[in-house]
């Protein structure tokens, strides 16, 4: 039986007349909408162009200036410890006890801050620049003593210096060491304590001290195992990229790393290497051209070097050299330390030329590689590791805790 077409429209009209009736009045919704008056369509729709612009601003590559996870290896802090409580002023008076003496008990001390190192914490980028300590409970009747505060600790990398007007005051080096760096206040008196057979109903208390309040400078002496050390654009921080975990910002300027960032290399018997992508160093850094001395301080806290030389500048070697003269301006012997020369941008016409020419000129190791395309990555790998376990043992060799991240 063939049923006319007509029929069918009138159907499929109704049956939507019919659906259109049980759809719900439109209702306020809270979240994805913004909490407006919507209808179920506009929700979802809504919904829809959100998702669409977060998947856009994840695809977003973030830029130094927010990459806020840097490596922080240096902090002013102000440290003010707790004050004391202070004495309490009260005399029993109970049936049949009405005058029965002074009993205001005496004040709990302030709490102390205390510096303490943990091996977890690898920078001082979590390092607040003020730290209150608590303050010590006011004494009370019945000879009540107030709580003192407890103390509050700072959790520090291994390798973190303390110093005070630029002296040295501690170098915490060790797990689990710890500086106690402001005394928290002494609690006050109550007037229990000036009890004397002089003055049998002293009215007198003390109040509690004020914590002890200092400006210390933090520095961390060490950064990593390996620094990348190059001219700006030489693909450090595009090689930190392609053989660590660590996401540092990757662009065609020059100075785009502002800060060092540090990246682990994992190895399958659980060895850590941490390799430190350090801003671009210029001719005349040692007299504070470019980003200047702050970043060869950066270098001098590094155990072993890589040098990365672009392959596609006009004379990779010629930057070799400025690269050694900019370090031992800054410290001598600190471009002496082990290393290996990292030839980067491989992929690039003419690298293979400069490449036999760079080895004909140094003695050298030369890894040639491609951070872009991961050529011979895996090579710098092994070197790494050759390096740090070269490390090690000449630490075991002087008796000295190798720096295990
Ligand atoms: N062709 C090619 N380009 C590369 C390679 N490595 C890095 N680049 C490019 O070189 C440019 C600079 O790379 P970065 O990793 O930001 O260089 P950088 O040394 O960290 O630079 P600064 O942070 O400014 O010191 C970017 O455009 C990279 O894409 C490579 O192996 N081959
Ligand atoms: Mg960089």
């Amino acid at each position: 039986m063939t049923v006319p077409p007509g029929l069918v429209r009138r159907c499929l009209v109704q049956e939507l007349l019919r659906l259109s009736r049980r759809v719900p009045k439109p209702s306020r919704v809270s979240g994805c909408g913004g909490g407006g008056v919507h209808a179920p369509g506009q929700f979802s729709t809504s919904c829809l162009v959100a998702t669409k612009a977060k998947e856009f601003s994840k695809k977003k590559e973030l830029s130094e200036k927010k990459l806020t996870r840097h490596f922080v290896d240096h902090r002013r802090v102000r440290l003010i410890a707790g004050s004391g409580g202070k004495g309490a002023c009260s005399f029993l008076s109970e049936p049949r006890k009405e005058w029965g003496g002074p009993d205001g008990g005496n004040g709990g001390d302030g709490g102390s801050i205390v510096l303490k190192v943990d091996q977890q914490v690898k920078s001082l980028s979590l390092i607040a620049p003020v730290y209150r300590g608590e303050n010590g409970v006011p004494g009370g009747s019945k000879n009540c003593y107030g709580r003192s505060a407890s103390a509050t600790y700072i959790r520090v990398p291994v390798g973190t210096i303390v110093k005070e007007n630029g002296k040295t005051v501690a170098d915490l080096s060790g797990h689990g060491e710890e500086y106690v760096a402001v005394f928290g206040g002494a609690g006050g008196k109550g007037n229990r304590f000036f009890l004397s057979n002089e003055n049998r109903a002293p009215l007198t208390t003390t109040p509690g001290e004020k914590g002890q309040e200092r400006v210390l400078q933090l520095e961390l002496l060490t950064m990593a195992h390996a620094g990348l050390v190059g001219f700006p654009n030489a693909g450090k921080s595009s090689l930190l990229r392609a053989i660590s975990n660590a996401k540092p910002a990757v662009a065609a300027y020059p100075f785009t790393t502002l800060n060092p960032h540090v990246g682990i290399v994992k190895y399958r018997d659980h060895e850590q290497v941490a390799v430190a992508d350090i801003p671009g160093i210029i001719r005349g850094a040692h007299v504070n051209r470019g980003l200047g001395i702050s970043f060869l301080r950066h270098i001098e806290r590094c155990r072993f070097l890589l040098f990365v030389l672009d392959l596609s500048a006009a004379e990779p070697w010629s930057q070799l050299q400025d690269l050694r003269f900019e370090l031992e301006q800054y410290e001598p012997g600190l471009s002496q330390r082990p290393q290996a020369i990292v030839a980067n941008k491989m992929d690039l016409p003419e690298a293979q030329e400069k490449l036999a020419e760079l080895r004909g000129r140094e003695k050298q190791r030369v890894i040639p590689v491609s951070a872009l395309t991961g050529y011979n990555t895996e090579e710098l790998i092994m070197h790494l590791r050759q390096l740090y376990d070269g490390y090690l043992e000449a630490e075991e060799r002087v008796g000295a805790k190798p720096m295990k991240w």
